[in-house]
């Protein structure tokens, strides 16, 4: 029998979670499982962003793009049905069922905070020792002149969408921009992609090069560092006046620009919860300035990323319920940009290093000198490897599977490995990941194969 979801059965719990995204269901199923008494609560459908807006479909998209790639003709529809089918898939693991199995009560409805210590749901007054916020983000949608009058995609609405796009103007160069535009061309539409910044401004500019010329290559019209003034048109005529002048025309708009985290209508203020313009204020345990409540994910300052919920749930899960407390730490938290070829980042980009350290060593390894990648006939992309004293600061991987190849890099950044660690390590040959050990060998092999040595192995040679 399907229990009453609409209001909570009990007015006190050891732990209350707003949000069941990728944040709020790994703390209340770990919460739960450990012994808490845990009321979820969530205003729409478990599973959050990640499962239907984000992560998922996106990713459905791009592998179906990857397989309509010179096909030719109109494919969205082969992408939807991917997408659908995956959601479909993954449902069953973010399910009500599922939770309550895990002992965690689940109520659907909109929580509001009341007071520093309550909360109200369904009609209903509720206390918990701890709370923890996880109620993610918008996307947010920029101030241009004449947008509100006009239809347009974000990421909330694009995987609805019923039909192709002739041509597709996309707002916004970053993650969403990128991995999103080349879909779209691969699947047969035309892709404008204006951004205010450079293609993927975070990252390494030369990874995003590579990144780049795989975009021009699939038909994408880029236009980078270009303010959009204006918006115009009608629906499925829609043209975009840029500051210089330009303008750019197209079917459908999608918005990619940044998150806007979800910080009002709930009562933080009478929670008395601090926000920012970055999302709601965490000190190092990730509490916010209520002691009793935590903010975790996309809805906090800090990287918007499900494995950063993740990584925040797993933090809270042992500082609201155990006095042995943990630090956030987002030092070696890995990225990756989904495109062909992917871009993959752990610990510090090459300009970032360079800005706080003088003397850091960069050694770089090209995919052309992989044997793996010859014989896939995909030698694009690199390895770099940034080290400061022989402690490995960051890797940037760009290139074919790279974002499976980071978690190498990643256990070398978090395990604060040094370079020879990575250098004196055996990979099975032929595989991409040789890479990386032929880039941590660089300054090794110019020690080991220096005059000093010849000069040493000749004098051994003579000896009786
Ligand atoms: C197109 C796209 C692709 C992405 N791809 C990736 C990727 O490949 N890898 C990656 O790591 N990240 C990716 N992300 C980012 C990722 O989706 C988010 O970082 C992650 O889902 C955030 O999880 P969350 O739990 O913080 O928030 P959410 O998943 O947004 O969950 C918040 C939940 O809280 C609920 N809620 C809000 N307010 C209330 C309230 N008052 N009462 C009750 N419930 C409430 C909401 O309904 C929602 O279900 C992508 C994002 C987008 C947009
Ligand atoms: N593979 C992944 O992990 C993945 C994939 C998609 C999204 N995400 C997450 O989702 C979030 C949102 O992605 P996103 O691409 O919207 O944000 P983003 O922050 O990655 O990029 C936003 C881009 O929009 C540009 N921009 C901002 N305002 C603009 C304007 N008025 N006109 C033109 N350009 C403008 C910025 O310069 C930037 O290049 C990110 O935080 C990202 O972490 C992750």
């Amino acid at each position: 029998m399907t229990p009453d979801r609409s209001r909570p059965r009990a007015t006190h719990y050891d732990l209350v979670v707003i949000g069941a995204g990728a944040g709020g269901l790994v703390t209340s199923g770990g919460a739960a499982q450990l012994g808490a008494r845990v009321l979820l609560i969530e205003q729409h459908r478990l599973g959050g962003e990640c499962l239907w807006t984000g992560c998922v479909p996106s990713k459905a998209v791009i592998h179906a793009a990857q397989l309509a790639r010179n096909g030719g003709g109109q494919r969205w529809a082969e992408a939807r049905a991917n997408l659908d089918q995956a959601i479909t898939t993954i449902e069953p693991h973010d399910s009500p069922e599922r939770f309550e199995d895990f002992g965690v009560e689940v109520v659907i409805g909109r929580a509001s905070f009341t007071g520093p210590d309550a909360i109200e749901i369904g009609g209903q007054r509720v206390t918990a020792r701890r709370f923890v916020i996880a109620t993610g983000s918008d996307p947010a949608i920029p101030p241009i002149n004449g947008l509100g009058e006009l239809p347009f995609f974000t990421n909330d609405t694009i995987f609805d969408l019923d039909e192709q796009p002739e041509h597709l103007l996309i707002i916004g160069g970053g993650v969403i921009g990128c991995e999103l535009s080349q879909s779209f061309a691969r699947l047969g539409s035309l892709v404008t992609l204006i951004s205010n910044s450079a293609l993927l401004p975070r990252e390494d500019p030369e990874a995003v090069a590579v990144v780049r010329a795989q975009l021009i290559a699939d038909g994408v019209t880029i236009i980078e560092n270009a303010e959009v003034a204006s918006a115009g048109g009608e629906p499925g005529a829609i043209r975009l006046t840029l500051a210089d002048g330009r303008t750019a025309e197209g079917s459908h708009l999608l918005i990619g620009t940044g998150r806007a985290p979800r910080i009002t209508g709930y009562g933080l203020e009478a929670a008395g919860v601090e926000t920012g313009k970055g999302g709601i204020v965490t000190d190092a345990w990730l509490r916010t300035s209520n002691k009793r409540i935590y903010a975790i994910g996309d809805c906090r300052d800090g990287p918007r990323l499900t494995h950063a919920a993740d990584q925040d749930a797993r933090t809270v899960i042992q500082n609201a319920l155990f006095p042995f407390r943990k630090r956030k730490d987002y030092s070696a938290l890995p990225a990756a940009v989904f495109t062909d070829p992917e871009l993959a980042q752990v610990g510090l980009t090459e300009p970032a290093a360079r800005a706080l350290h003088s003397d850091i060593k960069v050694f770089r390894q090209d995919f052309d000198h992989n044997d793996r990648s010859v014989t896939e006939a995909d030698m694009r992309g690199f390895v770099k490897i940034i080290v400061l004293g022989k402690r490995v600061l960051g890797v940037t991987i760009v290139g074919a599977h790279a974002g499976e190849l980071l978690a190498l890099a990643s256990f070398a950044v978090s395990g604060k490995l040094g370079l020879s660690d990575l250098a004196n390590q055996t990979f099975a040959y032929p595989t991409l990941a040789e890479a990386l050990r032929q880039a941590a060998e660089q300054p090794g092999q110019a020690a080991l194969f220096s005059p000093f040595m010849r000069k040493l192995t000749a004098l051994f040679q003579r000896l009786p």
